[in-house]
């Protein structure tokens, strides 16, 4: 395709792996803009972006893809900025917010017949921020949504996708609300639960000083994603509002049926619950379910010694099998702990269990 001129506007942690990816696997000129002068000053040194821009006015007119990365009520007045701007050819414009009802409904209220809105999310992220996190193959084959309004024909659709095929992520089209209420579901809820429960350990750390120590892995899996960025979640939850308040409410009345459930000894009838909850997450596993990621994970026993870890990883990658995460679980001094490797694909997966079975390592594939 022609070489086409990105504008990046917001060049955090989203922003800037977009760009990192673009410039990795394509020829396309990006300009970024950001308000942030450090950020620009860094990009630029590290080559994440050809140019750079503190006037969003002038670097919009000269793109052909503008795709704005900024928080989500800056992206809302980022977008409504452009409405009075005399672009001179079609221009694509797309964002990267975690919501994207209010986005669009700001999208749809404009009035500039160049603009081709099309709506965007790359569903995956970390708890840092900032373009220093930033990764060129943060989004390798996590789902990326875009929500097209109809002032987008498919033409633009496939030219944004073209371009954003350097995330090689996979795309999917969803309507707004639909893609709401599923992120609210499996992402924004999640994360409003899991700073609950911190703060529920927080309340019993008064009367037992020694909990903290006690948090074994189960706890640190639950809560990890609370150490992420709270003015980015602050902002997904007052834009997912609605959603998110229905959820609660869900949420509440399951909560009362599972105290009632306790109180009354109903032991039979919590072993039902706890099944159906298992081989449902456990179904998640196999094959394509749509947005919900796939997990491919091997536990294995390693001994606590310098070289243990370095030893699993060259043996996957004698087998040429890649890892897409490694975790170290529960390592204590002198003993046994573990690593959680997670593949891409259940091919690699059991390839992975077999060469270290192989070599002699513990390993197991929750079932
Ligand atoms: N962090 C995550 O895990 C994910 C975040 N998102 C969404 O992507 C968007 C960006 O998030 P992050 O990159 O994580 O945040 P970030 O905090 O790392 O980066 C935001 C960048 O936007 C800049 N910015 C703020 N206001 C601006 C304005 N008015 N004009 C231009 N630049 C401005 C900041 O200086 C910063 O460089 C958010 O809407 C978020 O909901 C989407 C997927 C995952
Ligand atoms: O919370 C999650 O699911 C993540 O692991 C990262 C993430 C955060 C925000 C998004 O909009 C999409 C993905």
């Amino acid at each position: 395709m022609e070489k086409q001129q990105v504008l990046i506007a917001g060049l955090g942690l989203i922003g800037g792996s977009i760009a990192k990816a673009i410039k990795k696997e394509s020829e396309h000129y990006i300009i970024g803009f950001d308000i942030s002068e450090n950020t620009l000053q860094f990009a630029l040194n590290q080559g994440i972006i050809d140019e750079s821009s503190t006037n969003l006015d002038e670097a919009a007119l000269k793109a052909d893809i503008i795709i704005i990365s900024a928080p989500i009520s800056e992206t809302i007045q980022l977008i409504s900025q452009l409405d009075s701007l005399p672009f001179t050819k079609e221009v694509i414009v797309s964002d990267t917010a975690s919501v994207k009802g209010s986005v669009l409904i700001a999208a749809n209220d404009l009035t500039n017949k160049s603009i081709r809105f099309i709506g965007g999310h790359p569903m995956a992220g970390s708890h840092k921020k900032g373009i220093e996190a930033a990764k060129a193959h943060l989004f390798e084959n996590a789902i990326y949504v875009l929500s097209p309004l109809d002032n987008a024909t498919e033409k633009n659709v496939g030219t944004l996708r073209e371009v954003l095929s350097a995330t090689k992520s996979n795309f999917v089209v969803l309507q707004s609300d639909e893609h709401d209420e599923m992120t609210g579901v499996i992402s924004h809820f999640p994360h409003l639960i899991a700073s609950s429960l911190v703060h529920q350990a927080r309340k019993w750390e008064k009367k037992h000083s020694f909990l903290p120590k006690l948090a074994a892995g189960g706890f640190r899996d639950i809560t990890r994603i609370a150490s992420s960025n709270p003015v980015m979640w602050q902002d997904i939850f007052y834009h997912n509002q609605s959603k998110m308040s229905a959820m609660l409410a869900d949420w509440i009345i399951e909560m009362e049926h599972l105290k009632k459930l306790l109180e009354d000894n109903e032991r039979e009838e919590v072993i039902t619950y706890l099944n159906s909850a298992k081989n449902y997450r456990d179904g998640l596993n196999e094959g394509d379910r749509g947005a919900i990621p796939a997990f491919y994970d091997v536990y294995v026993d390693i001994p606590d010694q310098p070289g243990a870890i370095a030893e699993v990883a060259l043996i996957l990658a004698n087998a040429s099998l890649s890892i897409k995460n490694i975790e170290i679980l529960e390592v204590r001094e002198g003993i046994t702990g573990a690593l959680r490797l997670s593949f891409y694909t259940k091919e690699a997966q059991v390839a992975g269990q077999k060469v270290l079975k192989q070599r002699g390592f513990e390993t197991m594939i929750q079932s």
